[in-house]
C-alpha cells in the first residue's frame, strides 16, 4: 500500500483565505480514480494555518482554549469535506479520518495514532483521508499535528511500500532551482532547504525531508503534474531513501 499526501498549498490557494484550487483538486482526484490500497493525507494550506497562527498554536505551542481548538479543527473539517467530495466525484471510495478524535500527543510530544480503524478501512476497500489538524497533548492542552507527521505515522504503522508528497514544487530544489533527483542524507541538502513561503506553522521543506529520511519506505516529493507517474511506480520528482 502507499501513503500519499496532497500538500495544502497544492489543493488550496495558499494566500486566499479558505479558498480551494478547484482545478488542481479535481485533476488530482481524477488521477486517483480507481485507486485502492492508498491512505491519503492532506495539508492545511489556506485553511488551518492562519487559525493556528491566530491562536499561537503550533506543533510545540499548546492551547487550553476550546474555542481555538474548534476554530482550527472546524476549518480543517471544511477542507476535508471538499477533498472528500472531489474524490467521491471520481468514484473514489474516500472516507474521513478525524485526527482530533483519534490521535493525541504524549507529554514528550510523541504522536499516538491508533491504526486499527484505518487498517479495516483499507481492508474493506475504502480510501481513508486524514489531514493535518489540532490534537490534544498531555499537559499542553492541544497542539498542531502536521500532515507530514501523519504521513510518517501511517507509513511506519501500516508498513507502506511507498510514500508520496505532492507539493507545489516539482521536487526538492537546489540553489539553482533544479530538482535534486535523489536525497540519501540530510547533510547533503541542508543548505538548500528552507521554510514554506507562506503562512505555515509546521515547517516547509526542511522538516519534510528530515521526516522522510527516517522512513523505511522510499519516498518521493513531486509536483501535481507528476502524480500519474508516481502512482504508476515511475520516477517522480525527488526520491528520498
Ligand atoms: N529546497 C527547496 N525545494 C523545494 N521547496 C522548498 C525548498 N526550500 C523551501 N521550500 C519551500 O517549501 C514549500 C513546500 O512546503 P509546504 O509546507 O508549503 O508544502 P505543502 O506540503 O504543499 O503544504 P502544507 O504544509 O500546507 O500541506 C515550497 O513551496 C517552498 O516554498
Ligand atoms: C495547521 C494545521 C491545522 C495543520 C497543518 O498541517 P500541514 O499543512 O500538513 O502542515
Amino acid at each position: 500500500m502507499i501513503v500519499l499526501k496532497l500538500g495544502g498549498s497544492v489543493i488550496t490557494e495558499k494566500d486566499r483565505e479558505e479558498t480551494i484550487d478547484e482545478d488542481r483538486l479535481a485533476a488530482l482526484a481524477g488521477a486517483l480514480a480507481g485507486q485502492e490500497d492508498v491512505a491519503l493525507v492532506h495539508g492545511a494550506g489556506s485553511f488551518g494555518h492562519r487559525y493556528a497562527a491566530k491562536h499561537g498554536v503550533s506543533i510545540t505551542e499548546g492551547t487550553h482554549d476550546g474555542a481555538a481548538v474548534r476554530e482550527i479543527h472546524g476549518s480543517m473539517e471544511r477542507l476535508n469535506e471538499r477533498v472528500l467530495s472531489a474524490l467521491g466525484a471520481e468514484g473514489v471510495s474516500a472516507v474521513p479520518v478525524d485526527p482530533l478524535s483519534l490521535a493525541y500527543r504524549t507529554r514528550e510530544g510523541e504522536l499516538s495514532l491508533p491504526l486499527d480503524g484505518i487498517e479495516t478501512m483499507l481492508a474493506e476497500g475504502f480510501v481513508p483521508v486524514t489531514y493535518g489538524d489540532v490534537i490534544t497533548q498531555q499537559e499542553k492542552g492541544a497542539t498542531i499535528v502536521s500532515g507530514d507527521e501523519l504521513v510518517v505515522a501511517l507509513a511506519e504503522g501500516l508498513d507502506a511500500d511507498g510514500v508520496g508528497l505532492c507539493s507545489t514544487v516539482p521536487g526538492v530544489l537546489d540553489d539553482a532551482g533544479a530538482v535534486i533527483p535523489r536525497i540519501g542524507s540530510y547533510d547533503e541538502v541542508a543548505e538548500y532547504l528552507g521554510e514554506s513561503d507562506s503562512t505555515d506553522v509546521t515547517g516547509g521543506m526542511a522538516a519534510k525531508v528530515r521526516a522522510l529520511l527516517e522512513l523505511e519506505a522510499p519516498a518521493s516529493v513531486f509536483g501535481p503534474d507528476a502524480i500519474g507517474r508516481f502512482l504508476a511506480g515511475e520516477g517522480a520528482g525527488t526520491r528520498i531513501d
